[in-house]
Formats: structure tokens, sequence, C-alpha cells
């Protein structure tokens, strides 16, 4: 019995893949018809049930906005560091320097190391004024800090505009592969907390002394609806598949990933999954390869209110308890209680499910 259960350990990760799923027909409308987009929103309820990552072809996001988005990471985190130090600052935006945060704490675990969270990042994101016409507070959005980099904020924002239109276009997939109307998550999302985080992944030079397993970013979910991440092919993310495996993912030629935030778990009663993720850059003689990544998180409006959708209460159907939904939660007390745990170090106790993967996945 436990051979047979090892047997069926070793397939579930050998079969393991993050699958490509074509975006074209959404993106490129007039060139499809709705089977072809039916077909599309098909493909993506079954990565989101099997993997609640994905690999998107066809996005529209033109090569140079992403030779745009890297070049000015590059210009921004080689600069000295206290020039990116002198754009620190209390909100969810500018520079957050190694070590300062630690992910896993959004999750209500300690980290299993002290050498967790080896990344530096510059956060950009919307701003309560980006939406015209509503009174909305800047204190739950985050005001923009820029550093003094040629062309830097002209690139970071044609790559920002990019990546929300591909945010909004899966939110319409989503829907439609829900069985709800196409422009349902519209009131979720019209005027939604939008932070793109860029992350470079490298030691300072000279000698480290490993302190236990090196991880390059913590275990952990995203907080929002769903997040489109551009990473560099260099090793490093690893997603937990529902086996409860660690597993390399690297994005195949011109790919953007996207995954799931715990909000879409909510609002699917975990039939799509918020999958669990976190980075480990290879160490090569002591020496951490360079990697970057850039993710958008698309979290849905401030005050939204995100319930478990009606057809989504029984969860017995896919292995849940029949009846069991999430408590309702607005964007606004969801992220906080994130952001509370990864960046003030307050573990966050509210994450239960979460937080209970993460444990399993170390036994
Ligand atoms: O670096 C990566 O590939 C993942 C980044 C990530 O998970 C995040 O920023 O939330
Ligand atoms: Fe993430």
């Amino acid at each position: 019995m436990v051979i047979e259960q090892e047997q069926a350990q070793d397939v579930a990760v050998r079969d393991f893949a993050v699958p490509v799923v074509d975006l074209g027909p959404w993106v490129d409308v007039d060139a499809y018809d709705d089977a072809a987009r039916a077909r599309v929103a098909r493909e993506l309820d079954a990565a989101c049930q099997a993997v609640g990552f994905v690999q998107v072809l066809g996005h529209g996001v033109p090569d140079a906005a992403v030779a745009g988005l890297a070049s000015a990471m590059d210009d921004f985190f080689g600069l000295p560091l206290p020039d990116k130090r002198a754009l620190e600052v209390p909100a969810n935006r500018g520079y957050s320097a190694p070590k300062s945060e630690s992910l896993s704490l959004s999750l209500g675990v300690e980290p299993a190391n002290r050498m967790n969270d080896f990344f530096e990042a510059f956060n950009v994101g919307a701003e309560a004024r980006s939406y015209a016409g509503l009174d909305l507070d800047e204190a739950d959005y985050g005001l923009n800090v820029w550093p003094d980099v040629a062309g830097f904020r002209e690139r970071v924002e044609a790559y920002f505009a990019e990546a929300g239109r591909v945010a909004r276009t899966l939110l319409r997939v989503f829907a439609a592969a829900l069985d709800l109307p196409t422009g349902y998550f519209e009131d979720l999302t019209d005027h939604s907390i939008d932070v793109l985080r860029m992350n470079n992944y490298a030691l300072p030079p000279g000698e480290i002394t490993l302190d236990g397993e090196l991880t390059g970013m913590g275990e952990h979910t995203d907080f929002g609806l769903v997040t489109v991440l551009w990473a560099d092919q260099v090793a490093g993310l690893q997603v937990l598949g529902r086996e409860g495996g660690w597993h390399d993912v690297s994005p195949v030629d011109g790919a953007l990933l996207v995954n799931l935030g715990d909000l879409t778990a909510h609002l699917t009663n975990d039939r799509w999954m918020s999958t669990l993720h976190r980075v480990k850059p290879p160490v090569v003689d002591g020496r951490i390869l360079r990697r970057r990544s850039a993710a958008y998180f698309h979290d849905g409006n401030v005050d939204a209110v995100v319930a478990t959708l009606p057809s989504h209460l029984d969860a017995s159907a896919w292995g849940g308890t029949p009846g069991e939904a999430y408590a309702p939660v607005t964007v606004r007390d969801h992220i906080a209680a994130k952001l509370a745990g990864s960046r003030q170090g307050r573990v966050n106790v509210s994450a239960v499910r979460e937080a209970a993967r993460v444990l399993a996945s170390r036994d």
C-alpha cells in the first residue's frame, strides 16, 4: 500500500505541468468566434481547478513593453543601496530591501529559517486619483514614488497598462468559465487595487554563510483575484501541487504566468486554487544567480465584498464540506490582514486554510 502511494506520488511529480492557454480569442476578439472563446474558458477552468497556475500565450503584450520593463528594473536595481532606500515608504509602494518582507507570515506560519525572503522589490500601483470621479481614499491605495532614473516611469507605466489589460481580460474569461455573464466581475474591479511588484533576487557581493536552506521568497498565496506574473527563465519559482509536492516552474518562451489569488478561492469555495508558491534562488558556488520577476496583482475594489458565488456554496462536488463557504470579506480587510503579516511581521491568524497547506507541505 505504501509502495502504491509512493508510485502514485512519483507519477504526480512527473506529470505535473502548468497548462498553456492561448488567450488569443479573448484578446483579438474580431479574429475568432464565440466557440473559440468558449473553448478557452473551458481550458482555463480545467487549469484553475488542477493547478491554479497557467501560462498564457496570445496575451497581446508587445515584446517591447516586456523589454522596457526588464531594462527599467535593471536600471533601478543597479542603483546604490542608499539611493534605493531613499524610496522606502510605509504604504505598499516603493522600495523593499532584502529580508524586509516575510511572506510566509502573511499566512500565519513562522518562516522555516532566517534567510527567508532574499529579494528586493519595487512596487507601483493604481492610486485613488487614477479613478477620476470616485471619492476614494489615497490611504487605501497608496501613492507612487519614482526613482530619478531616465525613462523608468514611462517604461514601467507602459508595462503596467498592458498587464492590467491582461488581468481584466482574464476576469472576463473567468466569468465565462464560471457560467456567469462576461461582465460579471466588473462591479468588483472597476476601481481595483492593482499593484505591480518588481522583484530582484540577488545577494550582495561577497561570501555568504547559509543559515539553513536558502529561500528567495517564502511560500505564500497571492492576496487578490488574479496575478499576472512576468518572470525571466532563470529557475527558482516553485508551486505546490495538489498532491503536496513542490514543482519547478519556468515560463515557455513568450508566456506570462497567471495565478489565482485568495479572493478567487473565496469566490469559488476552493474549486479553483489559490496556489502556494515560493522562490528558491539557485546558489552556485555560494552565489545566487540573479533572477527577476514582476507580479501584477489585480486585487479588486477596496470596498467590494467578496463572497462565495451562489453556484459554489456546496463544496462537496470537489471534495469540500457541503454548505461550507468562506465568510464574506471586503477587499480592504482581506488585503490589510495579509499585508500586516508580510510587511509588519504580524502573524495572520485568519489565513487558516492556506496555513494548513503550508504546514502539510513541510512534513
Ligand atoms: O518571483 C516569482 O516568480 C514569484 C513572485 C511572487 O510570487 C510574488 O511577487 O508574489
Ligand atoms: Fe506570489
